[in-house]
Parts: structure tokens; C-alpha cells; sequence
């Protein structure tokens, strides 16, 4: 017989459970939902009026990581969670559906790196968060060479060199050179007072390449399209979308361009043991009722000293309320009295939300009965100048044995656009060409046969609205400064949107869950 306490564990965990229901070869996709109703009903919030001291809205990374700051605080926390399930951006996906039972991938976020120890910039406290419930590291497979496929030619080239040699290489060194150099005059909490903050921010990234790589082309040029892809697979956005001085505070704040994109000692590193989803599952299991799933906020209110937040068919009345979700989503919740009536600056807070839009991705990947790559000697990471997936990684799960073997590929910005529209099996044809471009005709036919195909189609789920993070557009951070996380009446701020540090990555997440936690602990002496 379960307790209240395991029913709630088995509801947070359901919606894994869940997940790994939900992408196997012939099923609907979809990264919200649990497969189990009644266990996701049992922790729903839903019997009218409850008070606590500080709500918590979203049970991603940096919402958990509030909650917890303020119980160990001796404060009363309840977490409210829309989806049916914890760990927002980050999605295991099991799979033991394949035979693998003991195997985990992830669909959201998943790469820690550059791991303590590992140079003056590391992702120290998504690292130490993990480490403190136990929750190990493993590397990214990073063997052998990496493949490029670029004007219709695919080459292979040694993963220990630092880019591909082909059209794009030297307008890649440039780029690298000069955005780590301009990078280094952002300050990190405050990017609109770095020098040239108003020129950068009045130019998008390709307005930048179009005058300063040569000869003078758009992204698409065969001499520019590394430089492109560098842009899309750090943000899945295009370059013509994202203003100058955002790229720079984000290269800032991961500490270089270099950590952005490198594997080794670089953002892409290491991996959670079985999955980065655990971490939250574990945050979330301290809590226990202290968190509410399919819960979803539609509306604070401030009144009598207090802040109401409240959703479909409750209430909760707390003294501080931190919002723990992306701004692009936070500006969809009604408050009343309306931000800009609220306070001076509010207005700048509302019309943040309306531009820092959510970048587009979906990741897909492909289950081997084994890493047959590796046999030809390949890393499994290529980069493509065409095509919809132009990223890939070896995605084989903990722990390594033979079998199976995962190749995982991202379709960002443009693309992903595009084939977020598609049906689910024309995407799978799709990923089979550009994966046998790159990896050869045993995509499609390796031995045994392939054994699963599973996407992440975050352009498509209503609790994040696409992925991995926000972007700016020219204009927003020098308009809106610090908007992104200053708090408005009882309202606080959270996520990695408003992180200083390693902004957009779960590492941030934590930054962001520990201020806001820091900052209500203050607000309420
Ligand atoms: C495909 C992909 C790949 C990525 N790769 C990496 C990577 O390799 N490494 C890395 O560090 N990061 C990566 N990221 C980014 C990383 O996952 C995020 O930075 C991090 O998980 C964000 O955590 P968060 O708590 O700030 O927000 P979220 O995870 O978005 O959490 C917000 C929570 O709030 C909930 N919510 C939203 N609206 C409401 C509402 N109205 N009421 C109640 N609840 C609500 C959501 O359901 C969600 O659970 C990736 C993301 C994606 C999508």
C-alpha cells in the first residue's frame, strides 16, 4: 500500500514513465503528459483555497532549486508544476521499450561541462547539485574522427583539431577570435553597459558577419555557413534573429565561444548518469506534498499585502511569489493588477516578455542494436552545412557495454521549424538521409537492425514553446537591461533566462533558483 508520499513519488516519476511511452516508432509525441492519469490527478492542486509563505511557479531545475532553498529556510513552499511531470527543459526517455531496460537518453538538456577542475568557467553547480544526490558524471563519447559535410563533399577530420578544414574554416577562426575578444567587454550582470553596448545591440549576428567576414556574403555562403551553423547550434536560432550584443553575453557568460562548442573540457563534456531529468526527480522527491503537478498557473494577483496565485479551480495566498519559468512563457499568465499598473517599471517587464521569443529545436534520436560508427573509426559528432539535422553526437547510454548504440541529431532554427510541421514519418525519412550522408548506408540497415527512433519536439509543447532557451532580438537588453529578473511587487524572477552565468543552460538554472531564493529570504527578513 502506498503512502501519500510514494503516491506523489510514483507521479513524478510517472511522467518518465510517461515519455518513454510516447516516442517509440508509431506514437503521438508529446513531452508534457503523463501516461497515467489517476496517479497525476492524486497530486494535482485542485480543493480551493490554500496559504503558504512563498510559491513556487514550475518545477524545472531552477524552481526546484528555489523551493528547496526556502524549506531549508524553515519557510512554508508549495511548487505548482503545469505539466505532468518535473525537470521543464531537461526529458529522459528510457529505453527499455527497445529491450534496454536499464537504459536512459534524454530528449531537453543533458551535456555538463567544463566539469571542476576543468578550467575557470565550469558548470560547478549543476555539478555539485547532481553530486550531492549522488548522481555521476560520464563523458561523451569522443573517439576517433569527426565527419563534415559541406558543398556536397563529406570528409572526416581529427577530432583533436579545433574545426574542419573546408570554405567556411577561415571565416570560423576569425569569428571565434573576434566573438571571444568582444565577448571579454560584456560584463556579465549588466551586458548594456559594455562599451560598444548600443552599436552591438542595434546589429544582429549577421549583420555582423555580413561586415566583418569575407568576402562579404549572408549566412548561406559556403565561406560563412560554419560560422552560421556555430550560431544555430549554440542558440537553434538563425543568426539574422539574434542581436550582436546578445550572442556576446551569451559567449560571456559561458566563459567563450570555446566552451560553447567544444566536447572536450568544453560545454559538451560530460553526462549525467542515467539521465539529467534525475536530478530534478530527486529535488523533487524532497519536497514530496510540498508539490503540485498538472497544476498549471494562470494568474497573480496582488491584494492586501499578499500575492493570490491561482489556476483552474484553486488558490494560493503567499507572502512572496518566484516565477521559475521562461519570460516568453511568463508573459502569457494574467496579473492583476496588470505589471505596468503595479509599479514604475513594470511596463518594462511586460514588454520584455513580448520580446525575448523562445529559439526552435527538436532533437531526434536513433537506437542501434550497436554504435556501428565506431567501427569505422567515427566519433558519431558531425557538422553539415545542409539538411535539417546538422549536428549529431554519439548519444550512447550509460553504462557503455557494446549495445546499444544512440546517434542523436538536432534540428535548430529554420529547419526546425519547418519540420516541426511535418508528420512524425516524414521526419524519420528525412533523419535517415541526412544520418546516412554523414554516417553512411548502415543508418539506415546496421546490423540488428534499428531498434527506436525518438524526438524531442519542443517547438511543439505548450510548457515551453520551443528550446533550449530565449533569445534577444536588437534592442532588448539595452531597452530592457535588467527587466529579465528584477523583481516586480511580491514577484520574483527565476530561470535560466536570468541567469549571469552560463544563461540558457541548467547550470545557469541553478544561479537563477538560488538568487531568487536569496532574494525572497532577504525581501521577507
Ligand atoms: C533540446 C534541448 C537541449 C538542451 N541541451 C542542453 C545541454 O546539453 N546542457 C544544458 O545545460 N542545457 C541544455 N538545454 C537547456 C536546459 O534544459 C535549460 O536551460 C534548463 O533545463 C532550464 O531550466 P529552468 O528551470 O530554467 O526552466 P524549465 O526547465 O523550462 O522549467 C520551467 C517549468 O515551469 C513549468 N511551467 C511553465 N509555465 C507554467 C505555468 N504557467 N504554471 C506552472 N508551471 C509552468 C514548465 O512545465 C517547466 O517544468 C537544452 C534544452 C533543450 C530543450
Amino acid at each position: 500500500m502506498g503512502t501519500k508520499n510514494d503516491v506523489s513519488r510514483r507521479a513524478i516519476l510517472g511522467g518518465m514513465a510517461a515519455a518513454a511511452g510516447a516516442f517509440g516508432f508509431g506514437c503521438s509525441d508529446d513531452v508534457s503528459s503523463s501516461d497515467d492519469a489517476s496517479l497525476a490527478h492524486a497530486s494535482r492542486l485542485s480543493n480551493g483555497e490554500q496559504e503558504c509563505d512563498v510559491v513556487v511557479v514550475g518545477a524545472g531545475i531552477a524552481g526546484l532549486v528555489a523551493a528547496r532553498a526556502l524549506s531549508a529556510q524553515g519557510l512554508s513552499v508549495l511548487v505548482l508544476e503545469a505539466r505532468g511531470r518535473v525537470g521543464g527543459r531537461t526529458l529522459n526517455q528510457s529505453l527499455a521499450r527497445n529491450g534496454f531496460s536499464d537504459r536512459t537518453i534524454e530528449l531537453g538538456g543533458q551535456f555538463v561541462g567544463p566539469l571542476p577542475g576543468q578550467g575557470p568557467w565550469p558548470q560547478d553547480k549543476i555539478y555539485n547539485l547532481a553530486a550531492e544526490f549522488g548522481i555521476g558524471t560520464f563523458k561523451t563519447y569522443n573517439e576517433g574522427n569527426y565527419v563534415n559535410y559541406g558543398q556536397g563533399l563529406r570528409t572526416t577530420y581529427s577530432s583533436a583539431s579545433r574545426v574542419p578544414l573546408d570554405l567556411g574554416t577561415p571565416n570560423l577562426i576569425i569569428a571565434l577570435t573576434a566573438f571571444n575578444a568582444l565577448a571579454k567587454q560584456v560584463p556579465l550582470d549588466a551586458p548594456w553597459d559594455a562599451p560598444k553596448a548600443a552599436e552591438w545591440d542595434s546589429m544582429t549576428v549577421e549583420s555582423w558577419m555580413r561586415s566583418s567576414l569575407l568576402p562579404p556574403a549572408g549566412p548561406d555562403a559556403p565561406t560563412n555557413h560554419a560560422v552560421q551553423l556555430a550560431v544555430q547550434s549554440v542558440l537553434s536560432t538563425e543568426p539574422r534573429e539574434v542581436s550582436l550584443l546578445r550572442w556576446l553575453f551569451y559567449v560571456a557568460s559561458a566563459g567563450g565561444l570555446d566552451n560553447l562548442l567544444n566536447t572536450a573540457g568544453g560545454g559538451q563534456d560530460s553526462r549525467f548518469v542515467g539521465g539529467s531529468q534525475r536530478i530534478s526527480v530527486a529535488m523533487a522527491e524532497t519536497l514530496g506534498e510540498r508539490l503540485h503537478l498538472n497544476t498549471a498557473v494562470r494568474r497573480i494577483q496582488h491584494a492586501d499585502g499578499k500575492v493570490k496565485v491561482s489556476g483552474d479551480g484553486y488558490t494560493v495566498t503567499a507572502k512572496r511569489v518566484i516565477v521559475a519559468i521562461p519570460p516568453s512563457l511568463a508573459g502569457r499568465m494574467a496579473y492583476d493588477p496588470p505589471l505596468a499598473a503595479l509599479h514604475p517599471r513594470g511596463f518594462l517587464r511586460d514588454q520584455l516578455t513580448q520580446r525575448f521569443p523562445m529559439a526552435s529545436v527538436i532533437k531526434i534520436n536513433l537506437v542501434y542494436e550497436r554504435p556501428f560508427w565506431r567501427d569505422d573509426g567515427l566519433a558519431g559528432q558531425a557538422t553539415s552545412d545542409s539538411g535539417a539535422v546538422r549536428v549529431t553526437f554519439d548519444n550512447t547510454p550509460y553504462p557503455e557495454s557494446g549495445s546499444p548504440g544512440v546517434l542523436m541529431g538536432f534540428i535548430e532554427g529554420d529547419e526546425a521549424r519547418i519540420w516541426s510541421a511535418r508528420s512524425r514519418e516524414e521526419r524519420y525519412a528525412k533523419v535517415l538521409d541526412d544520418m546516412a550522408r554523414l554516417f553512411g548506408p548502415r543508418v539506415r540497415a546496421p546490423l540488428g537492425g534499428i531498434q527506436g527512433y525518438y524526438e524531442g519536439l519542443w517547438n511543439l509543447d505548450e510548457w515551453a514553446g520551443g528550446g533550449p532557451t530565449c533569445n534577444q532580438a536588437p534592442g532588448g537588453l539595452i531597452q530592457y537591461r535588467s527587466a529579465v529578473r528584477d523583481p516586480i511587487g511580491l514577484i520574483h524572477w527565476s530561470g535560466t533566462e536570468t541567469a549571469t552565468r552560463w544563461t540558457g543552460f541548467m547550470d545557469g538554472a541553478v544561479e537563477s533558483g538560488q538568487r531568487a531564493a536569496q532574494e525572497v529570504l532577504t525581501a521577507l527578513g
